[in-house]
């Protein structure tokens, strides 16, 4: 909580903060920041949690708001010192037309950057993601890179698409006076795969192991290494950039730094298995129980019976051709950019993020009997 020794001044807003990562780092800034004076939290579904959040020192205001609507984010903006921008559209499933990927996750990050240069906020953290650099349609393994490493980032679907030109507007304004003639200072950050308490992936594997008698077929190499980070170390850094951010415009304005933890480099398969594991369910094969030609046919099976059902009902597994190769092509990061420039080291230790995971996800399986 807020120490009386520091002046709480600062106002801070969270766009998607009732998400799985935005409820994080609503927590983590209530906890750790103690500049704060006022946390606004803009979202297009609030939660009720955040109720529970206004009986403490810091005031906070829940803003129901969409940021594909200019003036609703610049309302919500208006006065803030700094804006994390987390609210985006994450579908990799075919859930929503690339139509409103683009609309939520470019031009609402177009809004929230016009929002700032307009009403005079100076700092603007983004939320990018692993996947503006890869896999990509290639299929080309990343194979511990960095910031640094080169590697032909391409993308065909609409989700990756919009991330990397959102991450790119943002990185270009960096610089742009806003309203007082102060530079707007901006980073992104990137997180690989993002696991822990309210991991909705990872709830939907764990009940389609329940239906399948306690069972998951493996499906992937286990030599295919997929990143992986905790989502209270990505909160974590999301506050100490936002903190450093204004300490270090100069070295940290327009920089991109990879999420990163000691979360070990393991398959997506049995990565997940660390949490599943411990909640009874069992990882079938040493190796794919099919040949991966036929995992291609039923991934684009799916995506077909997905394209014919649509003005009937939404059918969206897990398994289709963009899930499938993201699966099968190796992307892990290894490196200390973040902790270079801006001293960051992880909060949660694997140990801790693995219990914490395992404690989350054995509550809701006693939630589930
Ligand atoms: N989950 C991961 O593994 C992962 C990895 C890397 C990056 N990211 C990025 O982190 C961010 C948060 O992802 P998440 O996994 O928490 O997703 P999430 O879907 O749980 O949270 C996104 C939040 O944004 C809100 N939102 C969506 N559209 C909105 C709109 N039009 N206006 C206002 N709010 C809107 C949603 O209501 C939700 O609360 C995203 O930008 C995502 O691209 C996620
Ligand atoms: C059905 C099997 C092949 C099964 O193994 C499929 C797993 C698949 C659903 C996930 C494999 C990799 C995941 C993605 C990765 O962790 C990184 C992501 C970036 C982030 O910005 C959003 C989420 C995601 C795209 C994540 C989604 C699930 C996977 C594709």
């Amino acid at each position: 909580m807020a120490d009386s020794a520091q002046a709480q001044k600062l106002v801070y807003l969270v766009t998607g903060g009732c998400g799985f990562l935005g409820e994080h780092v609503v927590r983590m800034l209530l906890q750790q920041e103690p500049r704060l004076r006022e946390l606004r939290i803009f979202d297009l579904h609030l939660g009720p949690w955040l109720e529970e959040l206004k009986t403490g020192p810091v005031q906070v205001t829940a803003i129901q708001g969409d940021v594909t609507q200019a003036h609703e984010v610049a309302a919500a903006v208006a006065g803030a010192h700094v804006v994390i921008h987390t609210a985006g559209l994450v579908d990799v499933f075919g859930k929503a037309s690339p139509e409103t990927i683009h609309e939520v996750n470019v031009q609402g990050t177009k809004n929230v950057i016009e929002a700032c240069v307009q009403t005079g906020t100076q700092f603007l953290v983004y939320t990018s993601s692993m996947e503006v650099v890869g896999p990509n349609i290639k299929g080309h393994p990343f194979y511990r890179g960095n910031e640094d490493t080169p590697y032909e980032a391409v993308h065909r679907h609409p989700y990756p698409s919009s991330k990397a030109r959102a991450e790119q507007l943002v990185l270009e304004a960096n610089g742009r006076k806003v309203r007082g003639g102060l530079p707007l200072v901006t980073c992104a950050l990137r997180p690989t795969g993002i696991y822990g308490e309210g991991h909705q992936i990872m709830r939907d594997i764990y009940y389609q192991g329940l239906r399948l008698g306690g069972r998951l077929f493996r499906a992937i190499p286990a030599s295919v290494e997929h990143g992986r980070v905790y989502v209270g170390n990505v909160a974590w850094m999301h506050v100490l950039v936002a903190r450093e951010l204004q300490q270090r415009p100069a070295l940290m304005g327009g920089q991109v730094y990879f999420c990163y933890d000691k979360s070990p480099y393991k398959s997506y398969e049995d990565f997940n298995m660390e949490f599943l594991g411990p909640c009874g369910l069992r990882l079938v094969g040493t190796r794919p129980l099919l040949p991966y030609w036929l995992l291609m046919l039923l991934a684009a099976l799916n995506a077909l019976l997905q394209w014919l059902l649509r003005p009937l009902l939404l059918y969206a597994p897990l398994l289709n051709p963009y899930t499938l190769a993201m699966a099968n092509t190796t992307f892990t990061v290894s490196t200390n950019k973040a902790q270079r420039h801006f001293g960051y080291e992880p909060l949660f230790s694997w140990e801790e993020s693995r219990t914490r995971t395992i404690r989350w996800m054995q509550a809701m399986d006693s939630s589930a009997q």
